[in-house]
């Protein structure tokens, strides 16, 4: 359904993107993992048209991506690190943002409430303006708002950050259950191991510019790739210091 070929980047002398391949099926769920600086959020905005790729292709069911990209995004939702919300909006129209342009302002608003109910957030929280939620609840918030016109494709962009241990969990698993529910492609990229096990069917490591391993899940674990053991572990090399 998505399918990178040859993907390259470079900012300045700095090849951030060295020819990266990945197919992605409709209805797959995959983490792109990596260590800081690696270029996961530059592949990310290279898909997303925010970026212009150097060299390579990104193909959306079988033609060029640049050349759909309003269908693309018509399909598309995302959830953003911060969760993004905007300060001087309450909650349901930050939700309904989408929403609005295109129906009668009480029809999106009960989308809107209805979706808030999906991640597990009640209708008081509607009118409630960003500032009076905790950290958890604004992810959450931030997840109904990428669900909201029901998208076939989704992002998660460092789903799990600043959450605790528990509220990360949690997190994790409303994702799993709405890509499940949905049926819609998803690419989330994380640090969080935790999440690529909840989250992902297929996993695959960029490392200097390029995809080390890709596998599933299930796979990482017995793959014999040192780096991605240390990655998984959380093991720190000397070798890794600066890289
Ligand atoms: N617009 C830009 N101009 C110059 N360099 C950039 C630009 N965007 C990204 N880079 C560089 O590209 C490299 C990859 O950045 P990127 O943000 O994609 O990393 P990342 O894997 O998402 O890191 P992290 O996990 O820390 O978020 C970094 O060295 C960054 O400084």
């Amino acid at each position: 359904m998505i399918e990178l070929r040859g993907l390259s980047k470079s900012f300045g002398s700095k090849q951030v993107l060295d020819g990266i391949d990945l197919t992605l099926a409709e209805g797959e769920s995959l983490v792109v993992i990596g260590g800081s600086g690696t270029g996961k959020s530059v592949l990310l905005r290279c898909i997303l048209g925010l970026e212009t790729p150097d060299a390579g292709q990104i193909m959306w069911r079988g033609a060029p991506l640049a050349k759909q990209r309003d269908a693309f995004m018509q399909g598309f939702g995302m959830l953003f690190q911060n969760a993004a919300l905007f300060d001087s909006l309450p909650i349901w129209r930050n939700v309904a943002f989408r929403l609005l342009r295109r129906m009668p302002k009480g029809q999106a608003r009960d989308v809107a409430v209805a979706k808030l109910a999906r991640v597990g957030l009640g209708p008081e929280v509607a009118d409630l303006y960003p500032a009076a939620l905790s950290g958890g609840m604004r992810k959450r918030a931030g997840l109904a708002r990428a669900i909201a016109d029901d998208p076939r494709v989704i992002f998660f962009d460092e789903p799990t950050t600043g959450l605790d241990p528990i509220r990360a969990a949690a997190i994790n698993a409303l994702i799993r259950e709405i890509v499940d529910e949905t049926g819609a492609t998803a690419i989330t990229i994380t640090h969080d191991m935790t999440s690529v096990r909840a989250i992902g069917d297929r996993v695959a490591l960029l490392d200097r510019g390029r995809i080390r391993w890709q596998g599933t899940v299930a796979e990482m674990d017995a793959a014999p790739d040192q780096y991605l053991q240390d990655f998984i572990a959380g093991r720190a090399r000397l070798s890794y210091a600066g890289g």
